[in-house]
């Protein structure tokens, strides 16, 4: 039972829950006393003796006053019951999140964003409402349809008994149906996630969408998985649909034998009208809640599938967060490769034996070949992967064996596709140091050189870059991105293509920067770019798995 894993989210709101199980005891206490009552004012209008002597408008004003409590009852519990839902939802889905974002980034690289997005809000949505709603619609139902069964039996034991023999039957029919529901359950889920991914990635790469004029075939691709999405609902949908009249009909046919058998047993003089009248109200609130758990069982089948997807991520290895690994000692930043072997999982060698040597107060550069494997080395540096075989030594200390908090507080990644959030030039430039003041922004934003184009902006630092900073050229974006590096003042500083956006004076107004900005500190750059030769103090060339100086 995967959903056994998630119980302790239960325990914290365990109070309210015994709250909500006296309320639940009440609404039951109350449904079995309405038929009881109804039978006593029928008793008592036809001038049968009834449990206590009086008139029937005196049952009549109890059965009302029930139906006002019971009313009360519910609304107490269907809002607190749905606020319990609620809590859990938020630390379940809190806690999920905390995870993905501490997972490696080789757990993102094979995975669709759809796909775990579906599990932090739909699988999520699932277990919560289902660990708040079953405790609690489980025990009423059960007391109901036991409680009465009991009281049937208490009037008239064969009619009890015909209804215990429907029950096994009752039960097959739910094991039954409730097979299918849960894996169909997880396909269904599965093509959510791709539709979102597919939708999500298409708006993401808008311009190479229209560019390309790919409008008609990704039209086709979205209709084609939204219909493949609509037989897997119909499918669902029919069982769904299938099991509440099926379980109704079972139902049914149970009350229309104990009518059958009760006017029997009323016109052979072994019962009275107003036992009639009682059992037969007994019949039809035993009737509801067994309804109410089929329906709960093919809730409790998709939870199975959605703590099982939630459980095999919260198992995935978090990166190794070793809170007992020493800080990194940092001294100068020099950094040394010892015969690197890498290659990703399933693909082919990329790194073999490499040794190279970042020196501090240098600029190295790492060129070759597209896919020879440079933006692997600074991935490795910054431990977003790790080697096959081999170590890296920073300042003389192997950086696998140092927490990765300290490693990254000591290197600045200036990245390809610069990721800017969806806030402020401010926010931007501040995204590692949001403590940071606007006059400390705007001087890392001077010495970036996108001072120029942010004062010349409406709202200057408070302009909203966009989601992915759409708003902004490809260059700004750079300047942004360079000026965010430079605020965490650094030792080390890496760059994957900077200057991959810039015109031909931008290449050199770059060089001419970096010389001057990042003396003193261990600069690694990632280009193509010739110009960046002239201030080069060391180039590598990766070629065939190897590392050459040049
Ligand atoms: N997460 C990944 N999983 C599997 N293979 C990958 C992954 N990332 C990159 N690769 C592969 O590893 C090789 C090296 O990629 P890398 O990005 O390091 O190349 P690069 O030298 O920086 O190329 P470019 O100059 O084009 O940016 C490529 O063949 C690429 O397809």
């Amino acid at each position: 039972m995967f959903i056994n894993h998630f119980l302790e989210y239960v325990k914290p709101q365990k109070h309210k829950y015994a709250f909500i199980m006296v309320l639940m005891l009440v609404e039951s206490a109350v449904s079995l006393g309405i038929p009881y009552l109804v039978g006593q004012f029928s008793s008592a209008a036809l001038g049968e003796p009834t449990a206590i002597d009086a008139h029937y408008s005196y049952f009549i004003g109890a059965w009302l006053a029930l139906i006002v409590i019971q009313a009360l009852v519910r609304y107490q519990f269907s809002f607190r019951i749905n606020m319990i839902g609620a809590n859990i939802l938020s630390s379940l889905s809190c806690r999920l999140y905390d995870h993905v974002q501490m997972l490696p980034i080789s757990y993102f690289s094979k995975r669709k964003k759809g796909e775990i997005l579906a599990l932090i809000s739909n699988d999520a949505n699932v277990l919560a409402y289902f660990l708040s709603g079953i405790l609690t619609s489980l025990a009423p139902s059960l007391i109901i349809a036991v409680g009465s069964l009991i009281l049937m039996a208490s009037i008239n034991v064969y009619l009890a008994l015909i209804i215990a023999v429907c029950i096994p039957g009752f039960y097959l029919l739910l094991k039954l149906l409730g097979k299918r529901i849960r894996p169909l359950s997880e396909q269904v889920t599965e093509q959510q996630a791709s539709i979102v991914a597919h939708a999500s990635e298409n708006i993401g790469a808008i311009h190479l969408l229209k560019s390309f004029g790919r409008e008609q075939t990704e039209s086709d691709k979205f209709k084609h998985n939204t219909e493949k999405m609509l037989e897997l609902r119909r499918s669902q949908f029919h069982i769904q649909a299938l099991l509440s009249p099926l379980v109704q009909m079972l139902i049914s046919i149970g009350i229309v034998l104990i009518a059958l058998v009760s006017v029997l047993h009323y016109r052979s003089g072994e019962l009275t009208i107003s036992e009639l009248i009682t059992l037969l109200m007994y019949g039809l609130l035993f009737a509801k809640p067994m309804s109410g758990l089929a329906a709960t069982y093919g809730q409790y089948q998709q939870a199975q599938g959605a703590s099982k997807r939630i459980l095999d991520v919260l198992q995935i290895e978090p990166e190794t967060i070793d809170e007992s690994a020493n800080e990194l000692a940092f001294k100068q930043g020099h950094i040394q490769l010892e015969n690197i072997t890498f290659h990703y999982d399933g693909g082919k060698p990329l790194l073999a034996n490499v040794n190279a040597e970042f020196k501090p107060d240098n600029i190295t550069l790492l060129i070759g070949d597209n896919g020879a494997g440079k933006t692997t080395i600074l991935h490795l540096l910054m431990r977003f992967i790790e080697p096959k075989q081999g170590r890296i030594l920073l300042d003389d200390q192997d950086i696998s064996k140092v927490s990765l908090q300290s490693l990254r507080s000591h290197i600045a990644l200036v990245s390809q596709d610069v990721a800017l959030s969806n806030g402020s030039i401010f926010e931007n430039i501040a995204y590692g140091r949001p403590d940071t003041s606007l006059e400390q922004v705007v001087k890392a934003a001077k010495a970036s050189g996108a001072d120029r184009f942010i004062n010349q902006l409406e709202d200057g630092y408070h302009a909203q870059v966009g989601e992915n900073g759409v708003l902004l050229s490809a260059g700004q974006r750079q300047k942004i991105s360079l000026a965010r590096a430079l605020l965490l003042n650094s030792r080390i500083i890496i760059f994957d293509e900077p200057t991959s956006a810039s015109d031909e004076q931008g290449h050199e107004e770059f060089a001419a920067l970096i010389k001057q900005l990042l003396a003193g500190r261990t600069v690694i750059i990632v280009t193509h770019d010739t110009n960046m030769q002239k201030i080069a103090d060391k180039v590598y060339a990766i070629d065939r798995f190897e590392i050459v100086e040049k």
